[in-house]
């Protein structure tokens, strides 16, 4: 039988060949600080203010999700973000959003802390993992909250949640949040053991002590947080985006270039610069940036991702393909997530030599890469697609691109601030039926 052929216009991000990358690129706002800050905004019964909001379509989301729950939010000019939630009239974030962006469940400790309630669609895997939510889900019930499961959905009560000390068997960068977000509120006091050390937790915890929650630790393995009546407004600047600080130092490493990658602190990209070092490629801290300077092809280094102040998994990606053009072999573990080597595939198209041996990757060096076309498999697959579209013998041409604009603000414009090739066009796809 005939099968139908439908057309369809798809976004392509196309890569060319370019030279070293000179000049000045600034950082935007972690997106993986704003998602959990925007969410925390709903346990105030006053107006918030966030500056340094990245323009993104996870921001756009979670937007979305405090706006069904009943919250105002308004973007104003300069990347500022007006959110007041002193009304909310919604305990459920459904499916339509929560399929969209898992973090979208990060709105759950906040509401069965504001509102004894929850009813959120269960998030599911993604290309990286299967990424379940037990951890956050302990969490809540060791404070008293039922735990109910049902259509989809996971739904928690609690008339007030107590504290109380919480191990996570693992530190969960998504249930450390979540914990201390609804912990604010808990009587008495929550302890997080094994708690995720990330910079993102600290920000967090910076916004809710700026509202006037009671949160000592963060940052370190153990959290205390003495639980208060309300929580008032704040104005809070997130921080600068490491994962986009680091993509870009890489995309200069790789190319030959010298780079000044502005607005990072540079104490959050410890382990991303010591291994550029290792790599033979130069990083200067330069005020509130870092230049990187590479005079010639990078060495092979290994790298094994952990949770922070270890290598990060979401620079995994980008570090593969730098090593897929560096001198030597190279092997990668990666400990955080257990599928989380999607991209390997499309970098073998582009003639990386890559042999996956469990949770590890061998990476043999070569000269340089070839274009062609090729898809992002995740947000950060796609970068390193990008960062090698830069050093590879004819066009790259990258479909999937919705997840690249999920985590980086203008990507091609700042990149080709530094003189990359790189350009976004709709083409035509035939699909068929
Ligand atoms: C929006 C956001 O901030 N995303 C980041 C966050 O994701 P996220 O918060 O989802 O990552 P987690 O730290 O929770 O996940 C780490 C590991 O713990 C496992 N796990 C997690 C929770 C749970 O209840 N049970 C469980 O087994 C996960 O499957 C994974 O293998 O941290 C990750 C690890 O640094 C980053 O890659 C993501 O970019
Ligand atoms: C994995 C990532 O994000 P998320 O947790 O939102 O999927 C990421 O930022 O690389």
């Amino acid at each position: 039988m005939e099968r139908e052929r439908e057309e369809k216009v798809v976004g392509k991000i196309i890569v060319e060949k370019s030279g070293p990358l000179m000049g000045t690129v600034r950082v935007s706002g972690a997106k993986n600080s704003v998602l959990p800050i925007l969410a925390a905004s709903l346990l105030s019964t006053d107006q918030c203010i966030l500056e340094e909001v990245p323009g993104l379509n996870d921001v756009d989301v979670i937007c979305d999700v405090l706006t069904s729950l009943g919250a105002k939010v308004n973007r104003l000019e300069g990347e500022k973000v007006e959110v007041n939630a002193v009304n909310l009239t919604s305990c459920e974030a459904p499916y339509e959003l929560v399929r969209k962006m898992r973090a979208s469940f990060l709105v759950m400790g906040p509401l069965l802390a504001r509102l004894g309630e929850a009813r959120i669609s269960m998030p599911g895997g993604c290309a990286i993992g299967t990424r379940p939510i037990d951890l956050h889900l302990k969490g809540f019930k060791a404070m008293g909250a039922e735990i109910n499961f049902g259509h989809g959905y996971v739904e928690a009560k609690a008339e007030r949640l107590v504290g109380t000390k919480i191990y996570l068997d693992f530190p969960s960068v998504g249930a450390t949040e979540n914990i201390m977000m609804a912990a604010t509120l808990a009587e008495g006091q929550t302890i997080i053991e094994n708690a995720a050390e990330e910079p993102e937790i600290t920000d967090l915890a910076n916004f809710l002590n700026k509202m006037g929650a009671r949160i000592m630790g963060a940052g370190t393995d153990t959290i205390k947080i003495n639980g208060v009546e309300s929580l008032g407004g704040a104005v809070h600047t997130v921080i600068p985006d490491r994962i986009e600080a680091g993509t870009y130092m890489v995309a200069a490493a790789m190319t030959g270039g010298n780079v000044l990658v502005d607005n990072v602190v540079a104490d959050h990209l410890k382990p991303v610069i010591a291994k550029l070092k290792e790599s033979d490629v130069e990083v200067i801290e330069e005020g509130n940036g870092i230049r990187v300077i590479a005079k010639k092809r990078p060495k092979a280094v290994d790298i094994k991702t952990l949770p922070y102040p270890g290598f990060p998994t979401d620079m995994q990606a980008q570090f593969m393909v730098m090593m897929s053009v560096a001198e030597g072999t190279s092997v990668f573990i990666e400990t955080v997530f257990e599928n989380r080597f999607m991209h390997v595939r499309e970098l073998e198209r582009m003639g990386a030599n890559i042999k996956i041996e469990g949770r590890s990757a061998i990476v043999k060096g070569r000269e340089h890469l070839l274009g062609g076309p090729v898809k992002a498999t995740d947000l950060r697959a796609g970068a390193a697609l990008i960062l090698g579209g830069l050093v590879s013998e004819g066009p790259t041409i990258i479909g999937n691109i919705e997840h690249i604009d999920r985590g980086y603000v203008n990507i091609e414009d700042k990149l080709r601030g530094l003189g990359a090739k790189i350009y976004r066009k709709d083409v035509v796809e035939e699909e068929s039926e």
